[in-house]
């Protein structure tokens, strides 16, 4: 039996859009709790994810992008959780990208240092640079933007260096009881990881003509007999849209339907019956009251 007193804690991670905070994430909690594709602005929750190493519990708390502009209340709303995620936790961590430093990546800076807690530096995508000298004046030159806590060079997609980044974030938990369930890997519900899931199987499948403007809502969730019925409604802002996500047939929807409920049964572990639709709410990315009530 150990004596040494439990730490918990939240690290928040920050960063312009596609620097792979999602992608981090994932490889650091080993599961899939947030969505990664190769476009921009697919993260659009608040997720916390959960590290438990020895007796420090770390909870990771994603934010959307942060997107300059904010004409449409998308972002807007996406903004305002960005800089709300920064209270309450003890670390926050700046991603950025490997000999890039934008415009951007200042703000996100901003946002993580408004906080007024330590901001450790994570310079992500290494594995696009050679030799690996030539990131030390881009290292050198972002930490004169900050004084920042640490500084750790990685690539989160082949998972190289991630656990210097641990030791330096566990240096950070303040000693406590742990926050989470010891097995709980994220605290968004099973509904919120069932869309989120449909949500991810249209956009690998609708890639080129995907509208940003779609939303998936579970409205229906019934266990009888050890089977799970699930209804989830595909929100999309035109009829146009609409006849994209169901496809020539309706073979696109039936795709969409049939991925996510291979992975759903997997990773819930049961038997389970998805039934999709698609409706339209028109312009919904630019009613504000809409994007809220989607849980944005
Ligand atoms: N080469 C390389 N690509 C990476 C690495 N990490 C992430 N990527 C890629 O960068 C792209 C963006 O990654 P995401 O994890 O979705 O980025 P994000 O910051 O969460 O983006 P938003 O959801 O838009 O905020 C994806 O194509 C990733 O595969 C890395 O270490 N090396």
């Amino acid at each position: 039996m150990s004596d040494n007193p439990r730490h918990s804690g939240l690290a928040v991670i920050l960063g312009r859009p596609n620097v792979g905070k999602s992608t981090l994430i994932n490889a650091l909690v080993g599961e899939k709790v947030s969505i990664v594709t190769h476009k921009a602005q697919t993260t659009r929750h608040r997720i916390v994810g959960l590290l438990t190493r020895g007796n420090t519990q770390i909870g990771l708390v994603d934010t959307p992008g942060l997107h300059r502009g904010g004409g449409h209340a998308l972002n807007r709303v996406m903004n305002e959780t960005a800089t709300g995620s920064v209270d309450g936790v003890d670390l926050a961590l700046l991603v950025v990208e490997a000999g890039r430093w934008r415009d951007e990546d200042a703000q996100a800076l901003s946002v993580a240092a408004s906080g007024g807690v330590p901001v450790g530096l994570i310079v992500n995508k290494v594995d696009r640079v050679t030799p690996r000298e030539a990131l030390l004046p881009f290292i050198e030159s972002v930490g004169r933007e900050h004084d920042f806590a640490f500084v750790v060079p990685l690539s989160a997609r082949r998972e190289d260096n991630l656990e210097p980044l641990v030791e330096e974030i566990t240096r950070f938990m303040p000693a406590g009881e742990f926050l989470f369930d010891d097995d709980q890997l994220s605290d968004r519900d099973l509904r919120f990881m069932v869309a989120e899931t449909v949500r991810e199987k249209l956009t690998l499948l609708l890639h080129q003509e995907l509208p940003y403007s779609l939303a998936v809502n579970v409205d229906a969730w019934e266990e009888v007999d050890g089977l799970l019925r699930i209804g989830a409604v595909i929100w999309v802002a035109r009829d146009s849209q609409k006849a994209i996500v169901i496809g020539s047939g309706g073979a696109t929807l039936k795709e969409v339907g049939r991925r996510a409920r291979l992975e759903l049964a997997r990773r819930l572990d049961r038997r389970l019956h998805l039934s999709l639709w698609v409706k339209v709410r028109e312009h919904w990315p630019d009613d504000e009251a809409a994007v809220r009530g989607f849980g944005h």
